[in-house]
């Protein structure tokens, strides 16, 4: 097993993978279980690292990481601070499986059940609980950039308009056809995310993420649209993994690392960068990895 840091890796295997196939998702975690042994592919957590929580896939302890360019069906990722790695250990005591980045729709043709493979194979290695992270424009006022926003429900824009990973996945082995999405993020995980950051002395402010299916930053007119309906910050992916979770069962806290201010007025010149998003989630991403691993910590399975 090797550290692959490059976000551009090639495939090293040339398994052919339906996403939409179950048999072909048994297939993905046979594999995985093959190369780094079955016991250590048993995980109880799972980690989803957005832009914001890449340094706590380096705290894992006691690591095994398998780069995503060895997993049969796992695309590339090449959006920059993704590093491409699935890694095993333990985290505050727990078995957790780690992915070092994520496959967002807009990097995969709006491939939505390709962009969530990653949460079947979770699954199947046997998480109960998934964390997701995410870096997201803050529209609610009182975000700054390097909050951390705890998600309590969500807006799953492009969901609304079909394109959902639950589309085409049609074996009953998935779970229900029709899934809720009602308390999808967990109350009890939230109120202990709460817990944990009111000792540690955190700022943690609670709201609405809405996915939009980028990769353009929004219009002020459309960041306008999104505080009308409710929104507090928005980003292009978590949605979509977070819908499967639920349909396989899991329970998910979610955090937005506030990365950016979302304009909302036209008449003011303000230019959103990656860069800028990478340089904030740099800036905030230890301390909201040391939060994530006081949660694991205190979680109970
Ligand atoms: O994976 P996340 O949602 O943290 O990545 C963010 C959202 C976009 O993909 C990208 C925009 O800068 O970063
Ligand atoms: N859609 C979207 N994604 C983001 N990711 C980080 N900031 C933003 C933002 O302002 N909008």
């Amino acid at each position: 097993m090797e550290n692959n840091n490059s976000p551009t890796q090639a495939a090293e295997h040339d398994q052919k993978i339906d996403p939409r196939n179950y048999d072909d998702i048994l297939a993905v975690v046979a594999s995985i279980k093959e190369q780094v042994g079955e016991e250590t592919a048993r995980s109880d957590i799972g980690i989803i690292c957005g832009s914001g929580l890449g340094p706590i896939g380096d705290t894992v302890q006691e690591p095994t990481i398998l780069p995503y360019s060895k997993i049969p069906g796992f695309p590339t990722t090449h959006v920059v601070g993704h590093k491409g790695n699935m890694i095993f250990g333990k985290l505050g005591g727990k078995k957790v499986v780690c992915l070092q980045g994520r496959f967002h729709p807009y990097e995969h043709n709006m491939d939505l059940a390709l962009c969530t493979l990653p949460v079947r194979v979770m699954h199947q290695l046997g998480i109960k609980i998934m964390i997701v992270s995410n870096a997201a424009g803050g529209i609610n006022a009182v975000l700054r950039h390097g909050d951390l926003m705890l998600i309590k429900d969500h807006i799953f824009l492009p969901a609304l308009a079909g394109f959902s990973p639950l589309v085409g996945c049609n074996d009953p082995r998935f779970g229900a056809r029709f899934v809720s999405v009602h308390d999808a993020y967990d109350k009890q995980l939230r109120n202990l995310a709460i817990e944990v950051g009111r000792r540690s002395n955190m700022t943690l402010y609670e709201g609405v993420y809405v996915m939009s299916g980028g990769p353009q930053y929004e219009s002020p007119a459309e960041v306008s649209l999104f505080k009308t309906v409710g929104a507090d910050a928005l980003g292009m992916s978590t949605c979509h993994e977070v819908t499967v979770a639920r349909q396989c069962g899991i329970k998910v806290l979610g955090f937005s690392l506030i990365t950016n201010i979302a304009n909302l007025d036209a008449d003011q010149s303000v230019e959103v960068s990656h860069e800028e998003v990478m340089d904030i989630a740099k800036q905030a991403g230890e301390r909201a990895s040391s939060f994530v691993s006081d949660i694991v910590q205190e979680l109970s399975l």
